[in-house]
């Protein structure tokens, strides 16, 4: 970080302290910036510094940062870290998630806990150390949920570093390889597999951040099939809603919670 009497800037996210909210929400495609910056009053652009995108806006009067991490978790983490140096004590991950039964193709899935397939969070806590999501940010996400009227799951995500090589195959070998951990999956009654879940609730725990994620099911884990462009812009729009209302509500709450 570079510092001056008056403000911090971030490194890699280019952000001044100035520049962000209370709260921050992490989405990976970085055109997902300007579509939700439409749902947020007042949006301020961050200067865009290696391709990471991000907006400051108010939300139900509660400054809300949202920045695009790519895809992974090595760069999710350093975005998530970046902005816990400026001060952000609140963090949601969006994004898109394979998903598995009971959960089905289009339905929103909400992470209670990730199993921590991936390996930067082993730089933040052994293996040992559970990944969980807050409980209080959750029950406000479940609470957005049911107002918001979507199909929904809440259960344990699958976290994984090698798309290709552990998720999604694109040859009769690879699909070999993966059919295996899939069958894990099923043992275990994982919901959702992503990129980014368990790490970034392992990091932000340990920092001592209040960490969550909510993951809309866009692919089919048994058979790989993908939601329709149509139906996935029209759940995206839903997903900004609950998650900026989610976390407006929490952060409203949060001093009544606090023992
Ligand atoms: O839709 P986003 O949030 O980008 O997330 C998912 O999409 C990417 C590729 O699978 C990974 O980052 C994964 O977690
Ligand atoms: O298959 C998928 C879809 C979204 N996100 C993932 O991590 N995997």
């Amino acid at each position: 970080m570079t510092q001056t009497a008056t403000t911090r800037t971030a490194w890699y996210i280019g952000c001044r302290q100035d520049e962000v909210g209370e709260a921050a929400i992490l989405v990976g495609d970085r055109a997902r910036i300007d579509r939700i910056a439409e749902h947020l009053e007042d949006p301020h652009f961050v200067e865009e510094n290696r391709g990471l995108r991000t907006v400051t806006g108010t939300r139900a009067g509660k400054r809300i940062t949202v920045t695009a991490f790519g895809m992974g978790a090595p760069i999710a983490t350093i975005v998530l870290h970046e902005l816990f140096d400026l001060g952000i004590r609140t963090f949601l991950r969006i994004g898109t998630a394979m998903v598995f039964p009971p959960a089905v193709l289009g339905d929103f899935v909400l992470a209670d806990g990730g199993v921590r397939s991936e390996g930067t969070s082993r730089t933040y806590a052994p293996l040992a150390f559970p990944a969980v999501a807050d409980f209080d940010l959750g029950l406000a996400l479940r609470a957005s949920l049911k107002l918001h009227d979507v199909p929904w799951r809440a259960g344990i995500f699958g976290t994984y570093d090698g798309f290709y090589t552990e998720m999604f195959a694109l040859s009769e070998g690879e699909k070999r390889m993966i059919d295996g951990l899939r069958s894990d999956i099923r043992k275990m009654g994982l919901i959702g597999t992503d990129m980014e879940t368990a790490t970034l609730l392992t990091a932000g725990r340990i920092l001592g951040a209040r960490t969550a994620s909510l993951c809309l099911g866009t692919v089919d884990g048994l058979s790989q099939e993908k939601i329709e462009p149509a139906a996935m812009a029209a759940k995206e729009r839903q997903m900004f809603e609950i998650a900026l209302d989610a976390v407006a509500a929490s952060l409203s709450s949060q001093q009544d919670l606090v023992p």
